[in-house]
């Protein structure tokens, strides 16, 4: 485990945490991903140690998240910071939809591409193409063309697809917002995170005196690396039985 990592406590730090890659493996689509029996449970003791401060910022929606770890529930970010529930029972929170008419321009343009297909989160759209990785750079182009006039809108790459959503809110956001309230006021963050989406939240917590852990390779602004989603759950495991281990 990574020195950095040693000195990260329940009691002391708030855990932020990407799904797809970190906590969970990656799979073909995203329908098919796997949550491995005992992670619900895990991150509920974490987030108990920890007094709550654990939220999922991810680029699904919240509501697949809850239907992911069900019936567990977590302060969540969905839509890569578009949506947010501050704790488990609260209401989301959440940007605008993207316009029904661009949308459906979107959908129809990764329709002419053999291989991509699209992900309509409301306030964000996902075009996969992992069936055909060559197609990335042209379909980067297309998507830019079709965007043109929609300069309040970004497109973030992530795993095999491109995210389009309004820019201003993104993970770093997220965090920011989760740190200015309990339980996750006062506590030193900790964000894990494998892709390039979750930059932002490295920033962020960095920003506030926090760990950012990359996950898989060195990402710009973590400061150590786990190697794998396994090693990620071991991390989490060894963190929630810690302060149960101390009381004995
Ligand atoms: O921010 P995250 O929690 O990491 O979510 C990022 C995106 O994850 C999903 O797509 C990715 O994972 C799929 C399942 O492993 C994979 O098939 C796909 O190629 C990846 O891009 C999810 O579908 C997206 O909505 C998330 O934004």
């Amino acid at each position: 485990m990574p020195a950095v990592c040693r000195a990260i406590g329940a009691r002391t730090h708030a855990f932020f945490l990407d799904v797809d890659g970190t906590l969970i493996d990656i799979a073909a689509h995203p329908d098919a991903v796997v949550v491995p029996e005992g992670l619900p449970d895990t991150l509920s003791a974490l987030a108990g140690s920890a007094d709550g401060a654990l939220a999922l910022v991810s680029g699904r929606t919240v509501e697949r998240l809850d239907l992911l770890f069900a019936p567990a529930r977590f302060a969540a970010a969905g839509s890569h910071g578009a949506q947010i529930r501050l704790f488990p029972g609260a209401a989301v929170d959440a940007a605008p939809d993207l316009d029904r008419a661009l949308a459906a321009r979107l959908i129809a343009l990764a329709g002419a591409f053999e291989g991509a297909f699209t992900e309509d989160k409301g306030p964000s759209l996902a075009i996969h193409y992992r069936a055909h990785p060559a197609i990335a750079p042209v379909l980067r182009r297309a998507i830019a063309e079709v965007l043109g006039p929609w300069p309040e809108l970004a497109v973030l790459p992530g795993h095999h697809v491109f995210e389009i959503k309004r820019a201003g809110r993104d993970k770093g956001t997220a965090v920011a917002a989760f740190m200015a309230r309990a339980p996750f006021a006062g506590r030193v963050p900790v964000f894990i995170g494998d892709d390039v989406t979750d930059e932002a939240a490295f920033r962020a917590v960095s920003a506030a005196g926090g760990v950012a852990i990359a996950v898989g390779t060195a990402r710009e602004g973590a400061e150590a690396v786990l190697p794998d989603p396994p090693a990620v759950r071991r991390f989490l495991t060894h963190l929630a039985a810690e302060p149960r281990q101390r009381r004995r």
